[in-house]
């Protein structure tokens, strides 16, 4: 569809933009990212002709653009410029209205049905219909931006450049806008060439991504091609992280500062716990690294307060979640900054403590039920009872843990309280063999992520051989705690 070979070109004698080389497919959206400065926009003001081209070519439909009357590339294509001030003003349905000069045919044009349906059809896509009569110069910057973009689609041509498109959008009008473009391709076979400075929406709505640098092409391809760590902290000079968004497989971006936080190092050890008949409670001075299975706050995140709460054996709610957050709200612990687990054990019998290493320290949170102990080799052979028992395991590390140590760590801690019930000999009471843990165990790993840099925690390392050994250590004793309360020895 639009086709750019070796293309380069800029200003008087600058060459800014040098031997860019790509091809954009009907349908496809392309974004292009890079830098102030790298000749973004300069690009696309060859590409759309705006600027004379000093060498190479640009094709439309496998003709050279240079052979398009000025109309004729009008019905091809339509550009949304950077938003400048604007000298002149009109309403804003004269503004859109604009967009259809190149569908008007003779000397004294009429204004058609079709001309009339591609405004109104603009309007309403952006959402403006409301300024449909206001004057452009009366509406805000994002109000502004979202006119010009409706001047473009009124244009119908079928490939669009747009300039940062997003500029001066909340939100909820980036979607928007996006949204829209976005089906334009889908559902009308558009080509979109966008401009962005948001990598992270680049990422998403793009099906490829043109990285520039200095006025070259540094890589083309798919989102997971181009924003990759090393590539995008070459060209931008900014340290960055990358990771999955939640939803799509577009990987998304983190800016990571220079400047430290302005709070000291601060070493967790057992006085962070406090243990009441009714819950464990850990809290830290700052928020540490988590990673959890918990009922409130679970998955990823910063957490400063740890509470394991003891329910009854017959806690038995259909919506655990909002009960337990309004207990949690009820006791003042913050719903932004408290993990929050459940047990029926007694409170008072979980194990803590603290593993000292080269690295730094390890501590261990342990409260054990076994009553609901299940083989889960064996679980698919019998049908879980609503018993109650759970064995809840804290792992809280001063260091600062890399993504896969966390896992790491959950593999050790795991492996360790399964080695813990067979050593306790607790079986399945439905298939007789021996217990590899309960079926609603929990766990939580945090690191304070100040100290030394931990990059593993398998066994191998010593974090994980302090992690294996207090694991086994606190759920053994954890367990024949438990099972004295029961009076089973
Ligand atoms: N009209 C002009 N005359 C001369 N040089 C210009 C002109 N417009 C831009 N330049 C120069 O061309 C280079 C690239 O500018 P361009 O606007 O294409 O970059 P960009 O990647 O779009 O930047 P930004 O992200 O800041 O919008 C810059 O060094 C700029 O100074």
């Amino acid at each position: 569809m639009l086709k750019v070979e070796k293309l380069s070109g800029g200003y008087d004698r600058q060459l800014i933009v040098k031997n860019v080389t790509f091809q954009v497919e009907k349908g496809e959206m392309l974004g292009i990212l890079g830098p102030n400065g790298s000749g973004k926009s300069t690009l696309l003001k060859v590409i759309s002709g705006i600027l004379h081209k000093e060498s190479g070519d640009v094709l439309i439909d496998g003709k050279l653009l240079t052979t398009y009357s000025s109309k004729e590339l009008a019905k091809k294509m339509a550009v949304l410029p950077q938003l400048h001030s604007h000298a002149f003003s009109h309403t804003v349905r004269d503004t859109i209205a604009l967009g259809r000069y190149p569908h008007q045919s003779g000397l004294f044009s009429s204004w058609s049905d079709e001309d009339e349906a591609a405004v109104v059809g603009a309007m309403k896509q952006m959402g403006i219909e409301k300024y449909e009569h206001h004057m452009l110069d009366l509406l805000s910057g994002g109000e502004q931006q979202r006119v010009f973009v409706a001047q473009a689609l009124a244009q119908q041509a079928p490939i669009l450049l747009l300039d940062e498109p997003t500029n001066h959008l909340d939100i909820a009008h980036q979607k928007q806008l996006l949204d829209t473009i976005k089906t334009q391709a889908n559902e009308n076979a558009m080509t979109i060439i966008s401009i962005f400075h948001d990598i992270n929406l680049a990422s998403l709505y793009c099906d490829r991504l043109l990285l520039m640098d200095q006025g070259e092409v540094k890589v083309i391809g798919e989102p997971h091609e181009v924003v990759m760590k090393e590539k995008i902290e070459t060209v931008y000079k900014a340290r960055i992280s990358t990771n999955p968004h939640p939803e799509r497989p577009k990987p998304q971006i983190t800016i990571l500062p220079d400047i430290k936080e302005r709070c000291e190092e601060k070493l967790i050890t057992i006085e962070n716990f406090q243990v009441t008949d009714e819950l464990v409670v850990f809290q830290a001075e700052h928020q540490l690294k988590t990673w959890s299975s918990a009922v409130i706050n679970a998955g990823t995140g910063w957490y400063r307060t740890f509470v394991n709460r003891r329910v009854d054996a017959f806690y038995n709610i259909d919506n655990a979640q909002t009960e337990m957050q309004q207990f949690l709200t009820n006791r003042g612990y913050s719903e932004t900054e408290t993990v929050g687990m459940m047990t029926a054990v007694y409170t008072k019998d979980a194990v803590i403590k603290q593993y000292d290493g080269d690295f730094g320290s390890v501590i261990i949170m342990v409260t054990a039920g076994v009553g609901n102990a299940v083989d889960v080799a064996k679980a698919y052979e019998v049908e879980a009872l609503p018993a109650i028992g759970t064995i809840n395991t804290w792992i809280i590390i001063n260091g600062e843990l890399a993504e896969e140590a966390f896992i790491q760590a959950v593999i050790t801690a795991t492996e360790a309280k399964t080695k813990a019930l067979a050593y306790e000999q607790v079986k399945d009471p439905r298939t007789g063999t021996i217990a590899t843990g309960t079926s609603t165990d929990s766990v939580l790993v945090a690191a304070t992520q100040q100290g030394a840099y931990i990059p593993y925690a398998g066994p191998i390392t010593e974090v994980g051989k302090k992690i294996g050994l207090g694991v086994y250590e606190c759920t053994v004793e954890a367990i024949q705690t438990y099972k004295k309360a029961k009076g089973w020895e």
